[in-house]
C-alpha cells in the first residue's frame, strides 16, 4: 500500500505541473480570443478534445477520461472568463448596496403581507421587524405592486415548503416586477382544522384553505369521506370567511392564532403531513440592499436554447466552488416550452471572482436578474 500510494503521489505531481502548463496555456488563448473579439466556449475544439483523449486512452478508461477532461475544461473556461470579465452595471450597483446599506436591519417599517390578520406571512413579518406597520393585500401580486410602487417598504412572501415545495404563483410574478430579495426566514407551520362553536367533524361538508395548506394536509383529508376542499386565497381568510358564514358545516385549515382573532373552535390540531413541516418567505425591497454577513444570493436566469446551456452555467458556480442550495425552472408563458430558472447559491459579494462571473452573466444576451444577496433567519 505504502508504495502504491507514493506512486500516486508521483503521478499526481507530474499531472498537477502538466494541468498548471495546461492553465497557463489556457490563459495564452484567453488574452489572444480578447484581442480578437472570439468567445470563451468553443463546443467543436471541446468535442475534437474529447474524441482525441478517448481514442488515446481506450477502453475501460475512456469515460472517466472524459469526465476528467470535462471538468478540465470547466476550470479553464472560468479562468478565462474571468480574465475577460468587463465590470458590469451590477458590479457598481453591489458595491453601492454593500457602502450604503445599514449595518442594522430595521426593527420598524411600513410591510406588504397577503391575506388577512393571523396569516403566517404575518407570522414571518413579525419575526423580522420587531414592530411592523403591516398593510395586507388579497394577493400576492398585491405585494410585489405595493413594494415596486413604494407604498409599502419592504413585502413578504411565501416562496417555498418543505412537504409541499415551490409557491409557483409568487415564483411567476417574479419575472414581472422589480424588486430585491433583502433578508429571508424560515418558519415551522403547524395547520389546524377549525369552525364555528358546535360544529363537529362530522358535520363538515366542505373545508376551504390556501392550496398550499390543502397540499400539505394531504393525509388528513384523505380520511375525510364526502367533503369538498376548496383553494382560497390564504390560510388566514378562510378563517374569517367560516368565522362569516352563516353555515355551520363549513370549516378552514388555518393558523392557531385565527382561532382567537375570529373566534373559532379547534376541530384537530397538526394535520399537516409531517411535524418537520417548514416554509421559507422572502422579505423584498425595491431598493437593493445588502446587509452585513449576507451570504445567499439569488438570480433569475433564461438560458438559451442550445445543448448543455445550463450545464456550462452550472459549471460556472461549480468552478469557484460555490453551492448551488436551489434550481428551480418555470416555463415561460407563451413561449414553446422555453423556462425560466431561479438560482440560489451560497455565495459571498465580497469575492471578486463571483463578482466577475455576475458580470459575465449579466453582459450575455439572455435574461439576469440579481434579486439580492442576504440572510436566512432560522
Ligand atoms: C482553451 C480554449 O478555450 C475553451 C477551453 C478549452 C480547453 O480547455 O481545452 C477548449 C475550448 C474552449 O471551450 C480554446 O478555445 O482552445
Amino acid at each position: 500500500m505504502e508504495q502504491m500510494r507514493q506512486d500516486i503521489d508521483s503521478i499526481d505531481s507530474k499531472i498537477t505541473d502538466l494541468f498548471k502548463e495546461r492553465m497557463e496555456t489556457s490563459l495564452k488563448i484567453a488574452k489572444y480570443k480578447k484581442d480578437n473579439g472570439i468567445p470563451v466556449l468553443s463546443d467543436t475544439r471541446e468535442k475534437e478534445v474529447l474524441h482525441k483523449v478517448s481514442e488515446q486512452i481506450g477502453e475501460p478508461f475512456d469515460g472517466y477520461a472524459r469526465l476528467l477532461f470535462n471538468t478540465i475544461f470547466d476550470a479553464s473556461r472560468s479562468c478565462q472568463n474571468n480574465f475577460l470579465a468587463r465590470k458590469s452595471d451590477l458590479a457598481q450597483r453591489i458595491q453601492t448596496a454593500l457602502e450604503q446599506t445599514p449595518q442594522l436591519f430595521p426593527n420598524k417599517a411600513v410591510v406588504a403581507c397577503q391575506g388577512v390578520a393571523g396569516s403566517h406571512s404575518q407570522a414571518a413579518c413579525e419575526k423580522l421587524f420587531e414592530v411592523p406597520s403591516i398593510m395586507y393585500f388579497n394577493s400576492f401580486e398585491g405585494v410585489f405592486n405595493a413594494v415596486e410602487k413604494g407604498l409599502c417598504q419592504y413585502g413578504i412572501l411565501p416562496i417555498e415548503n418543505s412537504s409541499y415545495g415551490s409557491v409557483g404563483a409568487v415564483y411567476d410574478l417574479m419575472q414581472n416586477y422589480n424588486f430585491h430579495i433583502v433578508k429571508s426566514i424560515r418558519l415551522r407551520i403547524s395547520h389546524n382544522l377549525m369552525a364555528k362553536a358546535g360544529t363537529k367533524l362530522s358535520d363538515v361538508k366542505e373545508i376551504f384553505s390556501h392550496e398550499q395548506a390543502i397540499g400539505q394536509c394531504g393525509e388528513f383529508l384523505k380520511t375525510l369521506k364526502d367533503v369538498k376542499v376548496t383553494v382560497c386565497e390564504n390560510t388566514a381568510l378562510a378563517a374569517k370567511m367560516v368565522a362569516e358564514s352563516d353555515r355551520t358545516d363549513v370549516a378552514a385549515i388555518s393558523s392557531k392564532e385565527c382561532l382567537d382573532l375570529y373566534g373559532l373552535e379547534l376541530l384537530k390540531k397538526h394535520i399537516q403531513v409531517s411535524d418537520n413541516n417548514y416554509t421559507r418567505f422572502i422579505c423584498i425591497s425595491k431598493n437593493l440592499e445588502i446587509y452585513p454577513g449576507s451570504g445567499k444570493i439569488s438570480l433569475i436566469l433564461s438560458l438559451p436554447h442550445v445543448p448543455r446551456s445550463l450545464y456550462h452555467t452550472i459549471a460556472k458556480f461549480a468552478a469557484l466552488g460555490i453551492n448551488l442550495t436551489k434550481l428551480e425552472s418555470r416555463p415561460i408563458p407563451g413561449s414553446d416550452f422555453e423556462f425560466m430558472f431561479y438560482f440560489d447559491l451560497e455565495a459571498s459579494v465580497y469575492s471578486p471572482a463571483l463578482i466577475n462571473l455576475l458580470s459575465e452573466l449579466e453582459n450575455q444576451p439572455e435574461t439576469f436578474v440579481f434579486l439580492g444577496c442576504y440572510t436566512e433567519l432560522i
